[in-house]
């Protein structure tokens, strides 16, 4: 359940969620769908499953058959609190349509219903969403293994990163609002909280949120005409303690027999007076991943940035299968060679295909209307002076290896060059490839398998149609969430 964050006024509270749930029997229709059952309820709505009314409709085909309906209701509350919903819903539609993403949840439609029979109806506003499975919440309990709860936390740091790219902040970040969708992905739904970063660096929301998951620097917050200051390092906060949860079976992370008392914990450890005690079971990794995410002052967690946890997280799932002394081999050497890589020409044997890969397999589970792979990465020189010029000189071409397996020098690329900024279309990733070290001293075993644009972004050499080629995750800020590669091992 959500309430008003500390210090705040009065607001839309919880107070009608639990009888929310009689306001539409199974049966009832809402415009082209039909209620089947009550899924759940929050401070502000009531969802319930839906299911087409009419599979024949226009359009019905490229849509699920099976949603959730969000039900807003803004009758009997007193007006600041039904503008507060309409606000919320309006931010949910704006996520929606504005930053659409395969690890958010899917909007598909809004509309406000007009039930002058059912004054508890009238006016509610209708969220329809693509329907998930269960929520990260309903886990917890059953215990989650460490390679699941990796995957899960990888999932929520690919949808952070990307909202965060977005302009947006989630500002409610919590298990319940961690969906898992009917294939195993995740999904972050409820963006009634969220704020839009008008500054570049803040913005600004209502003075709510829910008391467990907000950052120390939150419960002093002022309130100002525009609500309160609100930047993505609350979210980092709220996954600090949900990674806590996914490795302590959903206990809390600070001790207190209410979120207030939780929240005064949060105080302690914030002024330095009391320490960080996370559950015995959560591991070494994941324990310091967390540790950074609840570093106690806005400014000590900004380096902590949702991609750069997902960068690690990314090196340490690839570091298993990659032998210690393997690691250690890539000296000095290497690097010089990795980056003569930056200002060679176009050099490399023939180019890498797998003989009958077409890139369109469905995604697992085939949700018509999900992004599937091939999905775009823009290209990133970590060469600041390459990142001024669009006149695409040789000296700040990339290459773009044959094979993600071999050390990335000069021998090992393919003729085709690309420049900053280029798009390119990637179908999988590699988590466990050569290392690759950048001109900024990143480090990554991740890659991703592009299809060879065949006219050749820089105008070069064009390849073959359906060549393929491997971009190293060095190479561009994107995450896209694509399924693995198959093990490189085919034909060269
Ligand atoms: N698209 C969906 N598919 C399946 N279940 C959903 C979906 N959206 C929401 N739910 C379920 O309904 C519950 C309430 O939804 P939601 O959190 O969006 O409402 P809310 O009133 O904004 O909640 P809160 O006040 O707790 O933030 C969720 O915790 C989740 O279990």
């Amino acid at each position: 359940m959500r309430v008003q964050g500390p210090g705040a006024p009065g607001g839309p509270g919880a107070s009608w969620d639990s009888s929310g749930t009689e306001l539409l029997p199974a049966g009832h229709r809402v415009g082209d769908w039909v209620v089947t059952e009550p899924i759940g309820a929050g401070g502000w709505a009531t969802v319930y499953a839906g299911t087409r009314s009419g599979a024949d409709a226009p359009g019905a085909a490229q849509e699920p058959r099976e949603v959730a309906l969000k039900i807003m209701p803004t009758s009997g509350l007193a007006p600041r609190q039904a503008r507060s919903v309409a606000e919320a819903a309006r931010r949910e539609v704006e996520i929606g349509v504005r930053a659409g993403h395969p690890r958010l949840i899917r909007l598909l439609d809004s509309t406000v219903l007009s039930a002058p029979g059912h004054p508890a109806l009238d006016g509610a506003i209708v969220l329809v969403m693509e329907r998930a499975g269960a929520s990260l919440r309903d886990l917890l309990g059953a215990g989650i293994t460490e390679a699941e709860g990796a995957r899960l936390i990888a999932g929520i740091c690919e949808g952070l990163a990307h909202l965060h790219r977005s302009g947006w902040v989630h500002a409610d970040l919590k298990p319940e609002n961690v969906l898992i969708g009917e294939d195993g992905s995740v999904k972050l739904s409820d963006f009634g909280l969220a704020a839009e970063l008008t500054t570049g660096t803040h913005g600004h929301g209502p003075p709510m949120g829910t008391l467990d998951y907000l950052p120390p620097e939150r419960w002093r917050a002022p309130l100002g005409e525009l609500g309160v200051e609100v930047r993505p390092s609350a979210d980092i906060w709220a996954l600090g303690v949900v990674i806590h949860e996914v490795f302590a079976s959903g206990a809390p992370l600070f001790s207190g027999a209410t979120p207030v008392a939780r929240g005064a914990a949060v105080q302690e450890y914030a002024a330095g007076r009391a320490p960080l005690r996370m559950a015995n079971g959560v591991p070494e990794f994941w324990r310091a991943l967390a540790t950074d995410c609840l570093a106690p002052t806005h400014a000590a967690r900004a380096a902590h940035t949702a991609e750069s946890l997902l960068e690690r997280i990314a090196v340490r799932q690839a570091a298993p299968s990659v032998p210690r002394s393997r690691t250690g081999r890539f000296g000095r050497a290497t690097r010089i060679a990795l980056l003569a890589l930056a200002a060679c020409g176009a050099i490399g044997p023939a180019i890498w295909s797998y003989a009958g890969h077409t890139g369109r397999e469905a995604a697992p589970g085939g949700r018509v209307g999900i992004a599937e792979p091939p999905l775009q990465v823009r290209v990133f020189n970590a060469e600041k002076g390459c990142r001024e010029r669009t006149d695409r000189d040789p000296r700040c071409s990339l290459g773009l290896a044959i094979d993600p397996m071999r050390p990335y020098t000069a021998g090992n690329v393919v003729p085709t060059r690309v420049w900053h900024a280029d798009v390119l279309e990637a179908d999988c990733q590699l988590l466990s490839g050569e290392v690759v070290i950048d001109e900024s001293d990143t480090r990554s075993t991740h890659w991703f398998r592009i299809r060879l644009p065949s006219a050749g972004p820089g105008g070069g050499p064009g390849a073959e149609p359906g060549a393929i080629a491997w971009l190293p995750a060095v190479r561009t800020k994107d995450r896209p969430p694509l399924p693995g590669c198959p093990a490189p091992t085919a034909a060269r």
